[in-house]
């Protein structure tokens, strides 16, 4: 297998580049390309991953230049500047690395915080320029105040955990965060209008989502306290930056800690300028040791995912140890490999997909078996499907997928048993792994015995004598050679199947005259 390679876009610690190379990924260094969007457009083809911060904009032409993207690794948490659906059609895993930046973004909070009730940025440039303005800069003392957290995960409980040390009060708005989460970080769970009521410094700890835009709207912010101020280290989408200023100017509000805009890079911006707000380019992350974290995490993962097939902190993907990877391979394979027959077998209306791991394999990770079989299933009717975004496709579709475990899987050690419920009919097929490779023991609830191959004919047919020899003689006249011969029959006289690898693709023509002989009452050529 020749070496990936991945392109590291953004500014990262060059650690990261040491460790894809001692793991086996090849890299290209290059910390100003992502934000050259011709350039990337026109080098992406070459990499199997991309590894990036905020700078690049992984968007959907980059996803669709990039050929061979096989993972995008962000080196901090924010994934806004990456297409994530449309990574997601292109089977691309996209990871972040959500921790290692968190201690330092939440101390900037704390940090603006500090800045703007002391007005230490606009003290400072005075004192610079020998003005010595004592009495120009009051303060505001933090101890006993209110502190709203907005969003109150990995970043805002820091910063909660933070207050709560300076003795501050601290109330927060998330609406996933348990009461018992809250009683732990010792601050007081409260609905947003309460928060914005009671707050006498905001912060904004959301990330940017459809829910989250705009979320400290012209309205919301008018209904903050006369005097209080406002922290965004998030994202800059959370604030109307235009209500914003209006505030300020109109003294509603006392001042506005900015780490994030709207647009950036900023270099333009109607708060630029204004005595009430402080602002720096997007630091949050900026410390040695958030970096080194990140820039190590990102480069773990993805060499990881690239030459062992383990998934960690993917948004689009469910999570695969580098050690369940190696026993998780033959399984996905197999739940393919019967999700691709199933799928092959399919003429009206999908409804349902029931997967049952039975055996040794239902104690394993079976979120990617699933998929796979769900991909499998979809991959004969859909042209870009993958394991990545099978789930999502048959969810959009209104296929439903079930998952059930047994322990027991009878004479086997393990079986998959995958059952497709279309508007018409019901169909099962189940394989088990046998010397390593995938087999089909079961088809329509008859046992049989046969390997996949990359050209198989199916038949169903009534067990009548001569069948299999009409079968031989029609292939062979064809000059179809056969490789292997399955047969199974519900009992004597009943419904039998037949499964046939040949060596080359089965023609419409031989198909038709296949479906022609005496007792058949259906053929399919398969393929895999
Ligand atoms: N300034 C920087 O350099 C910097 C650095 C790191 C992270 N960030 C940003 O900080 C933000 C938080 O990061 P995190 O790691 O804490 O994320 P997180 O996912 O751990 O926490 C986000 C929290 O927001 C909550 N939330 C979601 N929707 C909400 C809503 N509608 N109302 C209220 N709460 C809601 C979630 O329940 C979650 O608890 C993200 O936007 C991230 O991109 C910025
Ligand atoms: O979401 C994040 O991790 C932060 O916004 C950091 O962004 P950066 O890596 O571009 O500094």
């Amino acid at each position: 297998m020749p070496m990936p390679k991945v392109l590291v876009s953004d500014k990262l610690s060059e650690t990261a580049v040491n460790i894809f190379r001692e793991r086996g990924v090849d890299v290209d260094f290059e910390p100003s390309l992502g934000k050259d969007k011709e350039k990337l457009l026109s080098v992406i083809g070459q990499y199997d991953g991309l590894a990036v911060r905020s700078a690049t904009k992984a968007t959907a032409a980059i996803i669709e230049a990039g050929k061979n993207l096989k993972v995008i690794g962000r080196a901090g948490i924010g994934v806004d500047n990456i297409d994530i659906p449309a990574a997601t059609a292109a089977g691309i895993v996209v990871m972040n690395t959500p921790y290692g930046n968190a201690i330092t973004t939440a101390e900037h909070a704390i940090a603006m915080m500090f800045s703007l009730v002391r007005s230490i940025p606009q003290a400072s440039a005075s004192t610079h320029l020998g003005k010595w303005e004592k009495s120009a800069f009051m303060g505001t003392e933090v101890f006993g105040k209110t502190l709203g957290v907005i969003g109150c995960g990995n970043i805002g409980s820091i910063v909660a955990d933070r207050a709560v040390g300076l003795k501050m009060r601290v109330i927060a708005f998330d609406p996933f965060l348990t009461e018992e989460r809250a009683i732990e970080l010792g601050v007081e769970k409260v609905d947003l209008d309460t928060l914005l009521s009671r707050a006498d410094i905001v912060t904004l700890h959301t990330p940017l989502t459809d829910q989250t835009r705009n979320i400290l709207s012209r309205d919301n912010l008018a209904k903050l306290k006369k005097g209080a101020y406002v922290v965004n280290c998030a994202r800059g989408g959370l604030v109307d930056e235009d209500a914003l200023k209006d505030l300020l100017d109109a003294g509603h509000l006392s001042g506005a800690a900015l780490d994030v805009f709207a647009t950036e890079p900023a270099t333009e911006h109607p708060l630029f300028g204004h005595p009430k707000v402080i602002a720096t380019p997007h630091l949050g992350a900026s410390t040695s040791e958030a970096q080194e974290n990140v820039a190590i995490q990102v480069a773990e993962q993805m060499a990881d995912y690239l030459t062992r097939g383990a998934v960690s902190n993917a948004l689009n993907s469910p999570s695969v140890t580098a050690e369940e990877a190696p026993r998780l391979k033959p399984y996905i394979a197999l739940a393919e490999k019967l999700g691709l027959f199933a799928g092959q077998l399919t003429r009206t209306g999908l409804k349902q997909i029931e997967v049952t791991y039975e055996g040794e394999v239902a104690a394993l990770n079976l979120k990617p078996l699933t998929a796979s079989a769900v991909a499998g299933v979809l991959k004969p009717m859909l042209s870009e499907v993958n394991i990545v975004n099978a789930p999502v496709i048959a969810r959009e579709r209104g296929v439903t997928i079930s998952e059930t475990t047994c322990d027991d899987a009878e004479s086997y050690d393990s079986i998959i048993r995958l059952k497709i419920t279309t508007e018409q009919q019901t169909r099962t097929v189940s394989g088990t792994i046998f010397g390593g490779a995938p087999r089909i023991v079961e088809i329509k609830g008859v046992e049989m015995e046969a390997s996949f191959a990359p050209h198989m004919l199916y038949t169903t047919n009534e067990d009548k004598p001569g069948f299999i020899g009409a079968l031989g003689k029609t292939l062979g006249e064809a000059g179809v050679n056969i490789a292997t011969f399955n047969l199974g029959r519900a009992g004597p006289g009943e419904g039998a199947i037949a499964l046939v690898a040949v060596d080359d693709p089965i023609s419409d023509e031989v198909l038709e005259k296949v479906r022609a002989l005496p007792h058949v009452t259906q053929a399919t050529a398969l393929s895999f």
